[in-house]
């Protein structure tokens, strides 16, 4: 490469949907030793994806409040040419590539269409993977009900197929067989978390060609977000039952919520987790340096947001104080 030459940082993207193990992955990944910046990307206007890491201490940039696809794709841009520019003035802990989370919802395509066709941007990053991953359980019916979802495939280097641990073994073979269909020389890997070998994934095979972007417009989601603010979390076992009384209730209305609360039965903050009807245990945190002690919890629905606010908003009258709440519309 001639001196004058800017040498380009690999960028990973990784893409899948709501509650699909993005984070889980990120967190195995930034676990391989590799000195990492990450830029996250949330839907909701509350993030919380960065408590959920438990590495805290890297370069570290939240884009929240929409998606890197549409509402916030003009952010990227400066994102990663801030980034760019401290690595090379060294104003930052060094770091030997970039790993953008995308929110659950986003395409990659126009974020595909930011990194290789922004001529600045173009010459000093170097796209190197993009992996979705996708929950067996629930992909095949998330991939059928939305184009978010069938972009993130079709965009997809390499598909990790997750929640293995969770699914039936005809689970596995339908969305394989959707897969053949839909996406049929992308490498598969089905890993459990326990078996995940990150080698195995950033070394699967790359196309020889890269596909540029045809169609970067902005994709029309069709969902909405509300957050909920605790200045007191209720008890787990009254949020549990709260909680699951709302997924049954809404079904596949509400793909998605997290959140960080503390509950008074437990020591510190407690990460919050549900994902296509399921609600994941309780799972403590360590207590970070910004802690306020302030519940939040993000739901993320596929229906209009008042109606949502509005069960929310019922589901948790008698909370003393009741939680603030807020809508985020997209
Ligand atoms: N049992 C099981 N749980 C998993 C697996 N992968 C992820 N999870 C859990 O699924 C939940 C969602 O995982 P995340 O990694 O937060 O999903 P995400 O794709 O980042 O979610 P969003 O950013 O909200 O779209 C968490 O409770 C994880 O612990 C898996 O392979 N098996």
């Amino acid at each position: 490469m001639p001196a004058n030459m800017p040498q380009p940082i690999p960028v990973l993207i990784l893409t899948g949907f709501l509650g699909s193990g993005k984070t889980t992955l990120l967190n195995r990944l930034l676990a391989d030793g590799i000195k990492t910046a990450v830029i996250i990307n949330e839907f909701g206007g509350t993030p919380v994806d960065q408590d959920l890491l438990e590495n805290q201490s890297i370069p570290m940039t939240v884009l929240s409040g929409g998606c890197l696809c549409c509402q916030i794709k003009g952010a990227l841009a400066p994102t990663l040419k801030n980034l760019r520019m401290a690595w090379d003035g060294s104003t930052v802990k060094p770091f030997a590539r970039v790993i953008i989370e995308t929110s659950g919802i986003a395409s990659p395509e126009p974020i595909l269409d930011t990194l290789l066709r922004e001529p600045w941007l173009s010459k000093r990053y170097r796209l190197r993977q993009v992996i979705a991953t996708l929950a067996i359980p629930s992909a095949v019916e998330h991939l059928q009900r939305h184009a978010e979802a069938k972009a993130q495939a079709v965009w997809a280097d390499t598909l990790l197929l997750t929640h293995a641990d969770l699914a039936e073994p005809a689970q596995l073979r339908s969305l394989e067989a959707y897969l053949q269909t839909l996406a049929p020389a992308t490498p598969i890997l089905t890993r459990t978390l326990a078996q995940l070998d990150t080698g195995d994934l950033l070394n699967a095979p790359l196309p020889l060609f890269r596909r540029l972007p045809a169609n970067a417009d902005p994709i029309e989601h069709a969902f909405q977000s509300v957050s909920l603010y605790f200045e007191q979390t209720p008890d787990w076992p009254r949020l549990q039952s709260a909680l699951q009384r709302l997924i049954v209730q809404l079904g596949p209305a509400l793909p998605r919520i997290k959140g960080v609360v503390y509950p008074p039965d437990f020591n510190g903050p407690v990460a919050i987790q549900a994902a296509s009807g399921r609600l994941y245990p309780a799972t403590p945190l360590p207590p970070r340096a910004n802690d306020d002690r302030r519940g939040r919890l993000i739901f993320i629905g596929a229906g209009p947001a008042d109606a949502l606010a509005e069960t929310l908003g019922a589901l948790f009258a008698d909370c003393d104080p009741p939680p603030t709440l807020r809508r985020h519309s997209n």
